[in-house]
């Protein structure tokens, strides 16, 4: 809806109604149509004032329609309509004005901000471009570098960034609407030819071919295949080079493309999907809206390593006081300068000053004992853990929630060690912490729903996307890796190299490959844990780290190549080789090829030719399958947690949905069968049989993601 009024005789002043954003959906675009034609038909209306009710002026077109049949009047004819108006019209933009919003407004003669707006084009993040003209206007606007800039990224800019660069006219701190109504009056009956974009030139550039040459190469390197990106390019070359009505037909043509594929929609279910795991709730029936966090203001982190390091930034950055705790001298002074550093730089990205005084370093659990929350995350190791736990409950005040950072341990386990384990709850941060928006919250059996509610208020506030996960090993995330590394395994015994095996999975769009993420992250890592399990440990017999181990197939090469002291980037050499240790350039390296010769020779396997499409099927196929498995167990409560835990904490790539929704564009019976064909050739990997969940939703006929919830409400019971 939109609501007419009249303003001191002669503003018009239009209001767009529709909570929480002003969406423009059916509705709304009606109502705009409706009230612009009766501000121009009315004479005393000299000049128009259009806002959003709720100082919010409008987040762009409704998401939720696009997936239906479009209805009311469309976008286009409706902005043109107002940027020909013979009565000047005045933008008052508070809050947000993002996608259509923002092109509704660069239809307009004039744009007034409050300087806590914030502006931007980001259909690209869901797959399209800004196709209601905004490709077209931004660049006659305020060029095509800025322009490029912002539509192929998609970044919100604030008032003050909009006003330097030209979207906006005026910046003020006062009630926007009044000083747009007074503004609107004063240039009534003013020409308007001067303010219609649509009759600008596009600003010159020197070399107008290298220019969009060079944002192609750059778009295409990031965008990991996404098409939207490449198409945003394209659009805007057309504003450059074409005169404006052919840009708008180039740019409805490329929209027509993008609305209807599979990337738009996968793009769009992330964004719902991403807001969908605020909704939390436990196996008890505690939700989200009915348990109320516990306050915290004091924090502490103990452990002060890779990740206790980044926690302390985020939490700092998020305005908390924190006692940093680490035991190890050399670390501790080295993590007090890491953690300044990161504070500066930080700080300098977003124009703030460093807040350093808000922490306070000690070798000892004493300064501890007065705060409201802590987050453990000292060495990978049970009854390490276990002591640190019984030293926080003995030392923290009655009521302090003790979190851990373990990657994968028991919260049961560890809990049953406090006096309090409704008080313990996981919360598994992603390297590096202050960076990663991931944040995997786990509860254990005793975990209480406020403990929950806590934690994952904390990382919102920490601007992390959270999402609360049963307790198991491994927990959702790292859990389901586990099958996927055991088919890059199984693969390089088979005759595959890493290259293949990485170039296969980046090509499809992760960051990096199974072997270059582990070369990063440490094959160390995986190597402990294994141990720790008995697995990485030498038959007595044989002198051999055997290749069954409980009856299942188990792949020796990452243990073995750890046993050469090869751990990855840190040492120089691992999966690839590096120019130093900690370089950063992975090189194929000759001497993996002849140890995968020899190990090969040693089990009497016989390398074969290995297509990429069996690397991603296998690889992603065990994945998805673990995925399911963690539904039908209830550890992950619907497909969105998982695809939101995917794409933010595993690289996943973002327009291809998350594990879940690739599944479900795949379909659902192709993967059943897939790894049907793949464990009758490998019946000794339990984790190629398809589970009972992916059996029965085949079962039922293959119902899309969105009903899945509902289906498992029901299939549950009969699992
Ligand atoms: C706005 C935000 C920054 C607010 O953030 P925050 O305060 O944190 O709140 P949230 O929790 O995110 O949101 C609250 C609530 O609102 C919902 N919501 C937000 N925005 C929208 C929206 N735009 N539409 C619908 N719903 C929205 C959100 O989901 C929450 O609800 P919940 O899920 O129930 O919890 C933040 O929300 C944000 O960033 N929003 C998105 C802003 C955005 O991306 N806007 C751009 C939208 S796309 C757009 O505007 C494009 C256009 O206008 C172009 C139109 C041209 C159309 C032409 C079609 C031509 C097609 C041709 C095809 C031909 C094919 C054929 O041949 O058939
Ligand atoms: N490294 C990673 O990518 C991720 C690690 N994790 C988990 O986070 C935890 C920490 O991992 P990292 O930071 O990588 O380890 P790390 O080895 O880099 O750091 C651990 C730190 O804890 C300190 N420490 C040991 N005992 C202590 C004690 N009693 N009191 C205070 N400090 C103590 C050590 O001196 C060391 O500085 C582990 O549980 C790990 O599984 C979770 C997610 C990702």
């Amino acid at each position: 809806m939109a609501q007419f009024s009249r303003v001191s005789g002669s503003v018009g002043l239009i209001t767009l109604q529709n909570p929480p954003v002003n969406a423009l959906s059916a509705a709304v675009r009606q109502g705009i149509v409706d009230t612009v034609n009766k501000a121009l038909q009315e004479p005393e209306v000299k000049s128009v004032v259009i806002c959003g009710q709720n100082k919010v002026f409008c987040g762009g077109a409704d998401i939720k329609s696009f997936r239906g049949v479009m209805t009311g009047p469309p976008l286009i004819p409706m902005i043109h309509a107002i940027e020909a108006s013979t009565k000047p019209v005045v933008a008052a933009i508070e809050g947000i004005a993002l996608g259509g919003g923002l092109e509704l407004a660069l239809a307009c003669h004039y744009r007034i901000s409050h300087t806590k707006a914030r502006l931007g084009l980001p259909e690209v993040t869901l797959g399209l471009l800004p196709a209601a003209a905004g490709s077209q206007r931004l660049p006659r606007l305020i060029g095509i570098t800025a322009a490029l800039d912002l539509i192929t990224t998609g970044r919100h800019v604030t008032a003050a960034e909009a006003l330097q660069l030209g979207i906006v006219d005026h910046v003020t701190d006062q009630n926007t609407v009044d000083v747009a109504l007074k503004f609107a009056s004063s240039v009534a009956g003013k020409p308007l030819d001067a303010r219609r974009i649509s009759l600008y030139p596009c600003p010159p550039s020197d070399d107008t071919d290298a220019l969009f040459e060079e944002a192609m190469q750059r778009v295409r390197r990031s965008a990991r295949g996404a098409i939207a990106p490449v198409a945003c390019v394209q659009a805007v070359r057309a504003a450059a080079t074409l005169p404006y009505a052919q840009g708008l037909e180039r740019e409805k043509e490329l929209m027509a493309t993008l609305f209807t594929s599979g990337q738009a929609r996968a793009l769009q279910y992330s964004f719902f999907a991403q807001r969908a795991v605020g909704r939390w709730s436990m196996p008890s029936g505690a939700q989200w809206d009915t348990v109320e966090p516990l306050p915290v203001q004091k924090t502490a982190v103990i452990g002060l390593g890779t990740m206790g390091r980044g926690i302390v930034v985020a939490l700092t950055q998020a305005g908390f006081s924190v006692v940093a705790v680490e035991t190890h001298e050399k670390q501790l002074t080295q993590a007090k300068q890491a953690i300044e550093e990161m504070l500066i730089r930080g700080a300098k990205r977003r124009g703030v000053t460093p807040e350093h005084d808000t922490i306070t370093y000690s070798h000892s659990m004493e300064p501890v004992a007065n705060v409201d929350l802590v987050i453990e995350a000292v060495f990978e190791d049970m009854v390490l853990k276990e002591k640190v736990f019984q030293q926080l409950s003995a030392v923290c005040k009655p009521g302090t929630l003790l979190c851990t950072n373990t990657s994968g341990l028991d919260i049961d386990h560890l809990a049953s060690k406090t006096p309090n384990p409704e008080l313990v709850v996981g919360m598994h941060f992603f390297a590096p912490a202050h960076v990663m928006k991931l944040l995997e919250v786990v509860y254990g059996r005793q975990s209480s729903p406020r403990a929950v509610a806590t934690a994952m208020q904390l990382g919102k506030k920490m601007g992390k996307v959270s999402v609360a996960v049963g307790n198991c090993l491994g927990f959702v995330g790292n859990r389901m890796l586990k099958p996927y590394m055991n088919q890059a395994f199984f693969l390089l015994e088979e005759g595959a190299s890493p290259e293949l095996v990485d170039q296969a999975l980046e090509e499809f769009g992760f960051i990096m490959g199974p072997f270059r993420m582990s070369d990063l992250s440490g094959i160390d890592v995986g190597w402990r844990i294994r141990k720790e399990e008995g697995l990485a440990v030498p038959d007595q017999r044989t002198g051999q780290i055997p290749r069954m181990q409980k009856g299942c197939r188990y792949s020796p090469v990452g243990d073995l190549i750890c046993e050469q002291g090869r751990f990855g980037q840190k040492t120089g050499q691992g999966w690839y080789r590096y120019d130093k240790p900690g370089g950063r350039v992975a090189r194929p390296d000759p001497w993996m090829q002849t140890f995968l010769n020899q190990y090969r020779a040693t089990h009497g396997l016989v390398p074969r030719r290995i297509d990429p499409k069996e690397v991603l099927e296998r690889c992603l196929y065990a994945l998805i399958n673990e995925g399911f498995q963690t539904l039908e167990e209830g550890i992950a409560a619907a497909p969105e947690d998982i695809d939101v835990i995917y794409v933010f904490g595993y690289s996943w790539p973002q327009h291809r949905g998350g594990p879940m929704f690739y599944a479900d564009m795949v379909g659902l019976e192709k993967i059943m069968d897939r790894l049907e064909h793949y464990h009758q050739a490998h019946p000794d990997v339990p984790s190629l049989q398809p589970c009972n969940l992916l059996r029965k939703l085949v079962a039922i006929g293959s119902p899309p993601i969105h009903k899945w919830s509902q289906v498992m409400k029901t299939l549950r019971s009969q699992l």
